[in-house]
């Protein structure tokens, strides 16, 4: 195999206490936060995309393209790395689950990139774990494509993520009954070799602590404090509290991210929160087409909406309320704690006001600014208007307008249906927004540029992710080629690309996987 390979140095396990049994079957996992675990051998890897950029700061440019199909199914391991499956709990819909785990995940160890310091890499889909449960490890090719673009598409919008090294085909079927509906069929088995810092969440501090478990709970959070938050200073009560601190803020930002752009997570369980704050796990994500915040992607959640788009501040404030519990033992003080979470509400309603100035393009928050915000949604929600056309269009507007409904055609998802009143008070936030503008002192071409720098013009649409896969089903990879290059820069025009641009067609609007999704992956 390879003649240079990346340096390898897994301070997970040699820093944190292995799973003492090696043999590879369901289990409750005490005392350690991690099982040793080989991936399964796979019939015909293929690679299908990777991400340039990461295989070269990962130091993977040396590999062939079927030396890395091969690596990155986990047929082969590279010199240095030992795979490990994570040991963790999580609330799922509220409810306390238990141990879950890694059932699909097999990290293969920490790379020492020269610009992107620790990174770990995991394949997720690369065969059952102790932690697998009644499933079977595996993944399938079309939520496979879902996490590779998404990732990659939200780091490109500038919010935190885990990263996609790469796609892969493994050559096996896959069985998933897509719909839960008793109609399970073959599908192709993919895995995608996900990237991070850490791939630690809330659930890996609570399963220790719900064990009573004080000493690997103790650990763990040394561990993430050495690794991802050094700063913060040597293990203390007061360091565990800026730690918390640490994860408010970051968690907080991250939703102000997702709220910005239109993006909702869909399955917002404590296993699926990253300690450091990134998006992790690309399920039943969905992007918001007409805004509407009661809208949720997940199938699973259509009755409760639990995850809709515009819970997940509060469902975000509840995971850090677990979290929060998980490690009281640690601080052993109630107070502080919930001092820091009855933060949380008053930061997030500042940093989205921030935000919204920002998306609005006015240069500084002004008291009276909050009602124009709150008029916006309304109308936004009523009007039936694609989010993020939307305000790609308000860039280019100003009161030199002379027909709204013209300038604001192409955002309407059904322009016919909208009431006189409507339109009354559209033109009437419209003036009032043109009255505000006059406080900024520079002109509408530097407004419009800033406003294109936080709005972005492209995102992974529903509809144009699951159009990648229908035709990476049949074999034809173009697609994902096409929107890894429109992602990589999406709040840039792409001439060329512009139909990736456009508002969700008719078409799309109750189609499996473009309006909403299952678990099934
Ligand atoms: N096909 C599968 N085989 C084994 N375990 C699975 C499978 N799908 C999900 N799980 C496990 O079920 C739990 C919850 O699943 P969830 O859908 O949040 O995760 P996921 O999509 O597999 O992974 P991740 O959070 O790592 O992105 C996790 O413990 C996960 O590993
Ligand atoms: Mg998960």
């Amino acid at each position: 195999m390879p003649r240079s390979i990346p340096d390898f140095n897994n301070v997970f396990i040699q820093q944190l206490p292995a799973d003492n049994e090696q043999a590879n079957y369901c289990r409750q996992v005490m005392s350690a936060a991690y099982s040793f675990v080989s991936p399964k051998q796979t019939a015909e890897p293929q690679l299908i995309a990777t991400t340039s950029s990461l295989v070269e700061a990962l130091g993977l440019k040396q590999l062939t393209e079927s030396e890395f199909a091969t690596v990155f199914t986990g047929n082969e391991l590279l010199a240095g790395m030992q795979p490990y499956a994570m040991c963790y709990g999580g609330h799922q819909f509220g409810h306390w689950a238990g141990q879950l785990g890694d059932g699909r995940a097999i990290n293969l160890g920490q790379v020492a990139s020269k610009t992107l310091g620790l990174q770990t890499l995991q394949l997720k889909g690369a065969g059952p774990t102790p932690y697998s449960r009644q499933a079977d490890g595996f993944a399938v090719l079309r939520s496979s494509i879902r996490e590779f673009l998404c990732s990659e598409a939200m780091y490109h919008l500038g919010i935190p993520t885990t990263r996609a090294l790469s796609l892969c085909l493994t050559g096996d079927k896959v069985v998933r009954d897509m719909f839960y509906d008793g109609h399970p069929k073959e599908e192709f088995g993919a895995v995608v070799c996900r990237v991070s810092a850490s791939f630690l969440r809330f659930g890996s501090f609570q399963l220790p602590a719900q064990r009573g478990d004080v000493g690997l709970l103790r650990q763990l959070v040394n561990f993430s404090i050495a690794q991802d938050f050094p700063q913060l200073g040597p293990p203390s009560k007061e360091t565990y509290l800026k730690w918390f601190d640490e994860i408010c803020q970051r968690t907080c930002q991250l939703v102000i991210h997702w709220m910005r752009v239109g993006f909702v997570h869909g399955v917002l369980n404590t296993d699926n929160m990253s300690i450091i704050g990134e998006t992790i796990d690309y399920g039943p994500y969905g992007w918001i087409d007409n805004f509407d915040l009661s809208w949720t992607p997940n199938t699973t959640d259509a009755q409760g909406k639990r995850y809709c788009f515009g819970a997940q501040p509060e469902i975000a404030q509840w995971n850090l309320f677990q979290l929060a519990n998980a490690i009281y033992p640690l601080i052993d003080e109630a107070e502080p704690l919930n001092q820091l979470l009855s933060n949380f509400a008053e930061i997030y309603q500042s940093q989205w006001r921030d935000m919204m100035k920002d998306k609005l393009g006015f240069e500084q928050l002004r008291e009276p600014d909050g009602e124009l915000f709150v008029r916006l949604e309304q109308l936004l929600t009523t009007g039936n208007i694609d989010m993020t056309i939307f305000y790609r269009l308000l860039a280019g507007y100003n009161d030199e307008v002379i027909d709204n409904k013209v300038h604001f055609n192409s955002c309407f998802y059904q322009i016919q249906q909208n009431t006189e009143g409507f339109w009354r008070s559209f033109d009437s936030w419209l003036a009032d927004y043109c009255q505000r503008l006059k406080q900024n002192v520079s002109d509408d071409n530097d407004r419009a540029k800033k406003m294109n720098q936080v709005n972005p013009k492209f995102v992974l649409r529903n509809y144009l992710a699951q159009q990648a896969i229908d035709k990476a089903e049949l074999g034809d990879y173009s697609m994902i080629k096409q929107l890894q290059i429109v992602l990589a820069s999406p709040y840039q025009e792409h001439s060329e690309f512009e139909h990736f641009a456009a508002k969700r067609p008719d078409w799309a609007k109750n189609k499996a996987g473009c309006s909403m999704l299952s678990c099934s992956s």
